[in-house]
């Protein structure tokens, strides 16, 4: 399925290339058997059973992202999805940020059609799901960009989109446009929108790159540089969207408080202080579960 989605654009123009040395002969033996199919329209045909394979693939891809959401709903881990053009880098950022080896980064196009979710920690440990997407492509035949864009339906039930560039790419500019133009017409939620990051890839291929751009980060996946501060801004952009907050909150060690918060949030480290009985404890909790706390342990 890789090669074939890629080959289309060439199948393409290479139909055109022959279309053209047909005129030159000035019609003639056109037909091919007794099919009454001329070469073209054979040539036609198989390229339209190719694009039925393809939109198969997509469609069972679809699924399958279906089936990632409705697992998803029992787990309260926040959803960071990469997207970007073929070949900017997605596969090999995720892996850079999760450590994850089993991801395998191709130097070709359509490395990634299927759904790829990892697991990566944020400065404060807590846990992001890194959701890998298929990349985006500038010759997509037009039948294929509805299909294409349902399977990036999923995005939207995400907590925040990472952009990736490629931006040693000539067409850089040209790419952004594309993927925020598909971006609109899936009108995917404004929240959304809004607190897109977006990510200049691959600046170890140019020298001293400056972002000409505010609000974005560079990086060089393949180098790991410029991640601490993409993970500090996907954390900062996460606790955003998902109304969690990171606190500091003293608990008094005779009490049940943090037993509470062990089972109402996420405790990520706990400083006794033996001596005074009590204990500083780093938490990720949501507003509401914070307003309860407040309620059961600091009385009216
Ligand atoms: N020089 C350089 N190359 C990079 C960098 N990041 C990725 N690459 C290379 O770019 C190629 C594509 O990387 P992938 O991570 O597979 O790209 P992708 O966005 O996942 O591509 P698709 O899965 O096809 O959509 C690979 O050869 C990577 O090694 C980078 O920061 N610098
Ligand atoms: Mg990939």
């Amino acid at each position: 399925l890789q090669i074939s989605l890629a080959e289309i654009p060439l199948l393409r123009s290479r139909l055109k290339n022959e279309m053209a040395n047909l005129d030159q002969q000035g019609g003639g033996s056109r037909y091919i058997g007794g099919s009454g199919e001329t070469l073209i329209e054979v040539q036609q045909r198989l390229l339209k059973e190719r694009e039925m394979k393809i939109r198969s693939a997509l469609e069972k891809l679809r699924r399958k992202r279906h089936l990632l959401r409705s697992q998803r709903k029992h787990k309260e881990f926040p959803i960071a999805s990469v997207l970007g053009y073929t070949n900017c880098g997605k596969t090999t950022l995720i892996k850079a940020l999760t450590g994850d080896n089993g991801l395998q980064p191709r130097n070709q196009l359509f490395a990634t059609l299927d759904v790829i979710v990892h697991a990566g920690q944020l400065p404060s440990h807590m846990t992001v799901l890194y959701v890998d997407t298929i990349g985006f492509l500038s010759q997509l035949p037009h039948q294929l960009i509805d299909s294409f864009s349902a399977t990036l339906e999923d995005i939207k039930h995400s907590d925040l989109l990472v952009h990736v560039r490629d931006i040693s790419h000539p067409e850089t500019v040209n790419q952004k446009v594309n993927v925020l133009s598909v971006l609109k017409n899936m009108k995917i939620p404004d929240r959304l929108m809004s607190s897109m990051i977006e990510v200049h890839n691959k600046i170890d291929l140019i020298d001293n790159y400056q972002c000409p751009e505010p609000n974005t980060l560079a990086i060089s996946a393949l180098e790991e540089r410029g991640l601490g501060e993409l993970r500090k801004a996907v954390e900062a952009e996460i606790v955003n969207s998902t109304g969690k907050h990171i606190l500091d909150l003293t608990v008094d060690l005779s009490t049940p408080q943090l037993s509470w918060l062990y089972k109402e949030a996420t405790v990520q480290d706990v400083q006794v202080n033996a001596d005074e009985g009590s204990a500083v404890v780093k938490v990720i909790i949501s507003a509401a579960a914070y307003g309860r706390y407040k309620k059961v342990f600091t009385g009216p």
